[in-house]
């Protein structure tokens, strides 16, 4: 495909998905009918539309609508590219931009250049102060990726030296000791067999700090309450040595953990909400409390468009619920962790003043806050024990 037949399929792609379809179906739909197009061809789709997807409100007022078509020219115009050379009208190319959409061009407002609802700017000065652009900067970007070396099946060198042996190349995360980053031949990483082989797992720096700093104090028997997919509990059963046990509130979205558990060589025991009494108490009840996720839109930024102010105030609820039937659950002397991959207050400094004033007995051991400039997404995560 040309670059322009590209562009033309993301405009459809992104026209879909501002209609309403989550933009990987949008994809996928596409990606079926498009017989024609090659792995690099649709990589590439791929990336033009997560890019515009990411700077959605920046390339629609720079393309002069929020359209398919719109975030298209609006990107062409931000990396400085003449947008006859995509829309020609050529072969497969988008058909020439009207008067109209020539004269439609503007530049963009403050939180329009900084990719992000209007409504959202108040709560992130407020979280992140001074660094609040230079975090929506970077969220206008793509994520790196990252990986855990399980450490009981390899180290990290031996994972790159691999990595490199497939076209994949790698360097250790310069501030957490169990990451790689991977710079470039990401799509090559499932042929290097690392993560079949159980020598790593896809997996954020941050998320592995957060881990690491829980289990500096060795924690004890943990339960990884909200444990979803199980990365991070896979990331404790690996730095503690010791069986941990994950739940869900949606048990399927476990179901992959026991093979993963297996292949890391750690001990993983998933349980049902009904199998908590009996399995109860814990040393460590740790708590990834569902979120905006305003950590990791470099990564998922359809949610900083889903994001609303009510949707906001549902995620505080369900925190606070979530804490309050994890105290039940912690031995005593032990710990009860609360996390979010989220950067705003509403969800980390407040939920913890909220669950201190309406839970006694409870008093704030320890928190850490990492914010997207350090490592790659934006986390919270406070410590609770009793009085
Ligand atoms: C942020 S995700 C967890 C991510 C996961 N820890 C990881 O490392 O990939 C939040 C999880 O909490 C679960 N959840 C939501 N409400 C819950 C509840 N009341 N009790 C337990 N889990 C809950 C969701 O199903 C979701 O999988």
């Amino acid at each position: 495909m040309t670059p322009a037949a590209r562009n033309a399929g993301a405009i459809g792609i992104l026209d879909h998905w501002l209609g309403g379809q989550p933009l990987e179906a949008a994809y996928q739909g596409w990606a079926r009918g498009a017989r024609y197009a090659g792995s690099s061809d649709r990589a590439a789709v791929r990336d033009l539309i997560y890019d515009a997807a990411r700077r959605r409100r920046s390339y629609a007022a720079l393309g002069g609508s929020e359209t398919g078509r719109g975030l298209v020219i609006g990107a062409l115009r931000a990396a400085g590219i003449p947008t006859s050379d995509v829309f020609s009208g050529q072969g497969h190319a988008p058909p020439p931009l009207s008067q109209e959409e020539l004269d439609l061009r503007r530049t963009p407002g403050r939180a329009e250049a900084l990719d992000l609802p209007d409504w959202l700017i108040a709560p992130f000065e407020a979280a992140l102060g001074p660094e609040t652009e230079q975090v929506l900067h970077l969220f206008r970007d793509r994520a790196q990726t990252h990986l855990r070396i399980n450490g009981r099946n390899g180290d990290r060198d031996q994972v790159i030296a691999r990595l490199a042996e497939a076209g994949v190349v790698a360097r250790p995360h310069p501030t957490v000791d169990t990451a790689v980053i991977v710079d470039e031949g990401g799509r090559r990483l499932p042929r290097s067999g690392v993560i079949d082989a159980g020598l790593a797992e896809l997996q954020d720096a941050a998320s592995q700090r957060i881990v690491a700093w829980l289990c500096r104090d060795a924690p004890g028997r943990v339960l990884d309450y909200c444990s979803g997919a199980g990365g991070k509990a896979l990331a404790f059963a690996d730095m503690t040595g010791a069986e941990v046990v994950a739940h869900d509130i949606a048990p399927a979205r476990m179901a992959d953990l026991p093979a993963r558990a297996a292949r890391a060589g750690v001990a993983i025991a998933t349980c049902a909400t009904a199998d908590l009494p009996r399995l109860k108490p814990f040393d460590l009840v740790f708590c990834d409390a569902p979120c905006s996720g305003s950590g990791t839109w470099r990564r998922d930024p359809e949610a900083k468009w889903r994001l609303t102010p009510e949707r906001l105030r549902g995620f505080a609820e369900t925190q606070a619920e979530v804490l309050e039937t994890a105290t039940g659950l912690v031995a005593e002397g032990g710990s009860l962790a609360y996390a979010t991959c989220s950067v705003l207050r509403e969800e980390n400094e407040v939920r913890v003043e909220a669950f201190l004033r309406d839970t006694p007995g409870w008093r704030l051991a320890d928190s850490l806050r990492i914010t997207p400039t350090e490592a790659s997404d934006g986390f919270f995560v406070a410590v609770f024990r009793r009085v």
